[in-house]
């Protein structure tokens, strides 16, 4: 097959334009449109110069006027709301990135995933999803643990983030709550909120800088305590992850694929 066509929704958001530059430069993929939203200040420009790559005559746009085999969604939810309908609508196969989706968007996901495929992923980055794979065998193992293990993930991400906890801190806390249980959330504390149930989760969010990226999954033991770190030192690591996954998913039959079919972890 040849390299497939790939569009870019949020093409000049901090993601998109890193997925300009790497997708430019990647043999393996073509680029084919660079959409934004209807108000967007810069449409008409066009996307490589807007990245930092000079110009690669994609210019900025509202509307879908190509032909094209997956579209890359880094957005903001109602922007990610359009992608699944255009992709529905266009038969193109959907790699959704963005994070802070409601129920509803879930719902049109999962519906939308029985007519195209898609690849959905709060964390696109290899480091991130072997790092779950690991929580997973922890939390397996301390599952019965008799004193019972406190689980509390720590996520430091830019001042810019709008949504808190990250997509990715709560998937690594799915994953746990599968393994051991836990039903009961805490986003920080304060106060007297008095002894930590054994059966809750802690989320802490840190907004700090220019920060792309980390999260610290914490298992609290009598004694002794395991912490899973991973950390991003730039935000090539989601890009590179999502046009891999926009490879994977092109051609594909329909339905929701994850990062670990991607990857093959
Ligand atoms: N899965 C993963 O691996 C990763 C996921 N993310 C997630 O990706 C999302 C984007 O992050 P980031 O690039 O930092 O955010 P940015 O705010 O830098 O970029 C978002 C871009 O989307 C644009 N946009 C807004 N509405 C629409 C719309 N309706 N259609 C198309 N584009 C639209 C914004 O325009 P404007 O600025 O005018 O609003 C902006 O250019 C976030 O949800 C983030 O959590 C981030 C990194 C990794
Ligand atoms: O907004 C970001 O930057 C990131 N968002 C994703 C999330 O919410 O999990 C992934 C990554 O951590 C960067």
């Amino acid at each position: 097959m040849s390299a497939p066509r790939v569009v870019i929704s949020g093409a000049a958001g901090r993601m998109g334009q890193r997925l300009i530059a790497l997708g430019h430069q990647n043999p393996d993929i073509q680029l084919v449109a660079a959409l934004e939203h209807a108000g967007h200040p810069k449409l008409g420009e066009d996307a490589g110069a807007l990245a930092g790559v000079g110009p690669i005559g994609l210019p900025l746009s509202s509307k879908l006027e190509v032909e094209a085999d997956a579209l890359i969604d880094f957005s903001v939810p109602a922007g990610a709301e359009r992608a699944i309908n255009l992709c529905v609508d266009h038969k193109i196969a959907l790699v959704m990135a963005t994070t802070g989706l409601t129920d509803d968007h879930k719902t049109m996901l999962q519906a939308a995933s029985q007519k195209i495929a898609i690849v959905w992923a709060p964390s696109m980055s290899l480091a991130v999803n072997l790092t779950m794979k690991l929580t997973e065998i922890a939390a397996a193992a301390l599952k019965d643990y008799p004193a019972g293990a406190d689980v509390e993930i720590v996520e430091r991400h830019h001042r810019f983030k709008e949504d808190s906890p990250s997509g990715t801190a709560l998937k690594f806390g799915e994953i746990v709550a599968a393994q051991m249980g836990q039903t009961k959330e805490a986003h920080g504390r304060e106060g007297r909120p008095g002894e930590r149930p054994r059966d809750e989760i802690g989320y802490h969010a840190i907004r700090v800088g220019d920060n792309p990226g980390e999260h610290t999954i914490i298992f609290g033991l009598m004694g002794e305590t395991i912490e899973l770190t991973v950390r991003a030192s730039n935000r090539d690591c989601y890009a590179n992850g999502a046009l891999k996954a926009a490879q994977f998913v092109s051609g594909k039959p329909a339905g929701l694929y994850t990062m670990s079919d991607v990857l093959g972890l």
